[in-house]
Formats: C-alpha cells, structure tokens, sequence
C-alpha cells in the first residue's frame, strides 16, 4: 500500500514522445485507470513507474519515496503485461509460488503462501488449473494465471497492462467483478491500463483518459461520464459514439433552440454554458440518452434511416435535417427502417462543446475543472 505521485513525467524514443508530461496523485489503495487508444502512451506510462524505462523528465515518488533513478527491483511494485510470460517446464502452482519464493518476498511461511495462492486462484476462477502446464491452458487461461503471478506477491502498488485483452466478453466481464473485489480487498494501490470504456467506468476509483503522451481529463467514472473535458474524452465513452452534432443557437440565455441542419431544436442550454444567439456549437447527444417517439412529438425529427439489431438494442441511424443520429433503443420498440421519429432528451444529458473545423476536437463549453484536476493545480 502506497501513495503515488508522478510530476512531469516524460519519454521520447528518437522523433516519437511517448509520454509528454504526466502529473497526477494516486491516493494509498486507490484503483487507477487510465484510458486511451492505442499509442497514447499507456504502456510506457506504466513502464516509467515500474523504472523498466528511464524517463527524460520527472519524477516518481511511491510511498513519499523518491524513486526516479531506483532500480526496478527496489520498487516494489508488480507488473503484468497483456503478453503472459510463464516458466513452460513448471506447473500453474508452481507459477503462482516462484515470486512468493524469491527476494523481498523469501519470507512467506509455505501456510501464508497456500493462503495467498488460494485467495488469488479463486478470485481468477483458475484453481481447477493448479496442477496443468502452461502449454495446456488456453490463451485466456494463461492470461489469468500470468496476472495470478502478478497479484499472489503482496507489493506497495500492482501496474495492470490490459491483462483481461485475451479473455472473450463474458469471461472479461466476470472477471472485471472478481479484479474489483480483489482490489478492494487487497487495498493495494492499483494502476489499470485499458482501452475499454467499459472496463474502466466499471472498475475504476478515477480514469485518466490519455491522448498523444497526456493525460487529457482525470476524474470519477460519474465526472468523466456525465462532463467529458471535450470531444475526444466523449468519443472515448460510449459505444455507439456520442453523436456530435453541428449547430447554431438561435437564442441565448436560458432555454435556447438549436438550428440543426434545417431544423430547428429546443434544447436546454446546459447550465454553465455561455453562449449567444448565433454561436455556433457541437451539440453531444449520447445514443443511450435518446427517447423515440413518434414523428407528432416536439424535439428532433427525423426519419429512420437504417436499423440494426444488436443484442437486446437496435441501433437506429436517424436522418435529421442534415444530420444524421445515432440512436440505441430496445429491440421491443418496434421502431423500424422508414419510420418517422422525434427524438428527445433530457437537457442534463445534453453536452455542448466548442465549434470545430475538420473534426477537430474540441473542448466542452460548461467545462469545470473537476476536483481532481483542482488538485493537481
Ligand atoms: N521502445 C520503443 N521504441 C520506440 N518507440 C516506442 C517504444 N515504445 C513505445 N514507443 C512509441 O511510443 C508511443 C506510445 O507507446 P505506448 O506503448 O506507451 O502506447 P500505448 O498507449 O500503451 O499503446 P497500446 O494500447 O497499443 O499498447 C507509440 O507511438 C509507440 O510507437
């Protein structure tokens, strides 16, 4: 257990910066996500506070500990990455027990290992796997047993690289519970790395969402869900994309109608937002926030362009005015291709961000800083 602090943490690799200028504090047991596309730096993040890279700038402290230029070993913190390395030649017991056996960790009695063994394999759901070989498990299989290794050795902080990549979604979804209750129980601060929105709202204390070496918006799941920072942080929650949506406000203050495409809207200004008739805007509607109703109600209209059955949603693409929306609603709504619709949404559920040329992102015009970020200041 460990507090955390990195401070302007950057890595270049020759013309490429992987990591540009990372500070953020990771309180003692806290479940820390980070969020973000491939490339965006994750992975080297995660490396800069194991020290399996030297970073070009900053610092990392663990435990009030300046730990910057400490060698890997002397960190004690435990790694996993997505690529599951095992010894092929020992057994998945045999696996589980090497880091309780070696170093710092030497002085574990053989009971105080069963128990810790015991508490890990059951959680990852591989006890019935202890006496295989890793060349008889299957890919997931392996994944689970390679993160055990990791989570069997009590360290002051666990940095988690995407380790349920190779598990099929039901599985990844069973054991995002079992990491939560493990985290939880364990209370060792955590660092988790993923590109899965919903594995990180679902797990994490805070997400970073990180884009292009920074960390664009740090906060609780609710925080970054309800008050993206701007439209990147919005694209990367939610799945269809929030739809975003080109307009013009057509009267300020208050309640104010929107001009989408050659339609006209009343949308709720969000509170907070300062704009005036004229502006022109990104409206951010999510697919889950919208209601249909028939084509008589107020709000937006449209005709349904394209429906597509997903599970229990069917997706809706919606052509309104000249835009056209993405709408998730229930495969029981009966709603199909041809249909004319009204879409309407609850005005907190509406985001309204900066106007941008050539799908640009830009940032959230009711933006506040979250408490989070207040802190870093
Ligand atoms: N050893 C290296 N040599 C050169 N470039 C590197 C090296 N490691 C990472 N990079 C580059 O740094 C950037 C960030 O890489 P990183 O692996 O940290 O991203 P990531 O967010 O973890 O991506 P992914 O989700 O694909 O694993 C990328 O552009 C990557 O190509």
């Amino acid at each position: 257990m460990a507090t955390m602090e990195l401070r302007g943490l950057r890595k270049t690799y020759g013309k490429t910066t992987a990591v540009s200028d990372i500070s953020v504090d990771i309180a003692d047991g806290e479940f820390f996500v980070i969020l973000g596309p491939s490339g965006a730096g994750k992975t080297t993040t995660l490396k800069s506070i194991a020290g399996l890279v030297d970073v070009d700038a900053g610092s990392v402290h663990i435990g009030g500990v300046d730990m910057t230029r400490v060698e890997p070993y002397h960190r004690n913190v435990a790694m996993a990455f997505e690529s599951y390395a095992l010894y092929p030649q020992k057994t998945v017991s045999e696996n589980l027990a090497s880091p309780l056996k070696s170093g710092r960790t030497g002085k574990y009695s053989s009971a105080q290992r069963g128990e810790r063994i015991d508490q890990v394999t059951t959680t990852l759901g591989i006890n019935h796997l202890l006496q295989r070989f890793p060349r008889e498990l299957s890919n997931g299989q392996r994944q689970r047993v390679a993160l055990g290794r990791v989570l069997v050795r009590p360290a002051d902080v666990y940095l988690l690289d995407e380790p349920l990549s190779h598990l099929d979604a039901k599985l990844r979804a069973a054991m995002r519970a079992e990491l939560k209750q493990l985290g939880q129980m364990s209370n060792t601060t955590t660092v988790y790395v993923t590109h899965d929105y919903q594995e990180a709202l679902a797990l994490g204390d805070r997400i970073a969402v990180m884009r292009e070496g920074e960390l664009v918006q740090i906060g609780t799941p609710q925080e970054i869900w309800r008050r993206p920072a701007d439209t990147f942080v919005a694209r990367a929650l939610g799945q269809p994309e929030m739809n975003l949506l080109d307009a013009v406000v057509d009267a300020g203050d208050g309640g104010a109608t929107f001009r989408l495409g050659d339609g006209s809207v009343d949308l709720a200004v969000p509170a907070g937002a300062q704009v005036s008739r004229g502006d022109r805007v990104r409206v951010g509607l999510r697919p889950c926030d919208l209601s249909v109703g028939d084509g008589s109600a107020e709000g937006i209209r449209g005709r349904v362009l394209l429906a597509e059955r997903l599970g229990r949603n069917v997706e809706l693409t919606v052509q309104a005015g000249g835009e056209q929306v993405v709408v998730l609603v229930s495969s029981r709504s009966g709603v199909g291709e041809g249909s004319e619709v009204t879409l309407t949404v609850a005005p907190d559920d509406i985001h309204l961000f900066a106007a941008g040329s050539g799908g640009e992102d830009t940032a959230r015009l009711d933006a506040v800083r979250t408490s989070s970020m207040e802190a870093l200041a």
